[in-house]
């Protein structure tokens, strides 16, 4: 015998706006956590977050044009992903194989060649925005 499907509740869509928007600030919170969390216990990443001081710093200093500024805000962003999706990478490696793994190290290989590469593209975005700005200011 089919069961009888029980009435659902009328939500006003006022309240379903709320809970939306109370479960949006929820994940946004536990995404600040996040970097938080791995802001604390990476070295790399407070490395990162240095750098980026001092880049913000420059880039204020040079008043770079709104290109410029995109440009290395994204490649700051790129180093940041990159370096907090190895992080998740490692944590999850070490979870599920805390012993030695070819494919564990693999994995950890891997998620750190992701950092490189971004790293190295902001380098070259570094080198190209700032680098002139830095050679007209040497004295001749
Ligand atoms: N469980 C494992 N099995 C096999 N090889 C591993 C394992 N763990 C680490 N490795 C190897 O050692 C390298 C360094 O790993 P490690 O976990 O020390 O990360 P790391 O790059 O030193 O990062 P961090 O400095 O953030 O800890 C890996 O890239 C991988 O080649």
């Amino acid at each position: 015998m089919l069961e009888e499907e029980e009435p659902e509740t009328y939500v006003p869509p006022a309240a379903q706006q709320r809970s939306l928007l109370r479960r949006r600030a929820a994940s946004f919170g536990h995404a600040l956590r996040g970097v938080w969390v791995a802001l604390r216990s990476e070295l790399h990443l407070q490395f990162h977050a240095a750098a980026t001081v001092l880049v913000l710093g420059l880039g204020a200093y040079f008043q770079l044009s709104p290109t410029e500024w995109a440009l290395v805000g994204l490649s700051v962003a790129s180093v940041w992903a990159a370096e907090l999706f190895n992080t998740a990478i490692e944590t999850l490696t070490n979870l599920v194989s805390p012993g030695y793994h070819p494919l564990a190290g693999k994995a950890k290989d891997v998620a750190a060649g992701a950092v490189l590469l971004a790293a190295l593209g902001a380098v070259v975005v570094g080198g190209l925005v700032f680098g002139p700005k830095v050679w007209a200011l040497l004295p001749r």
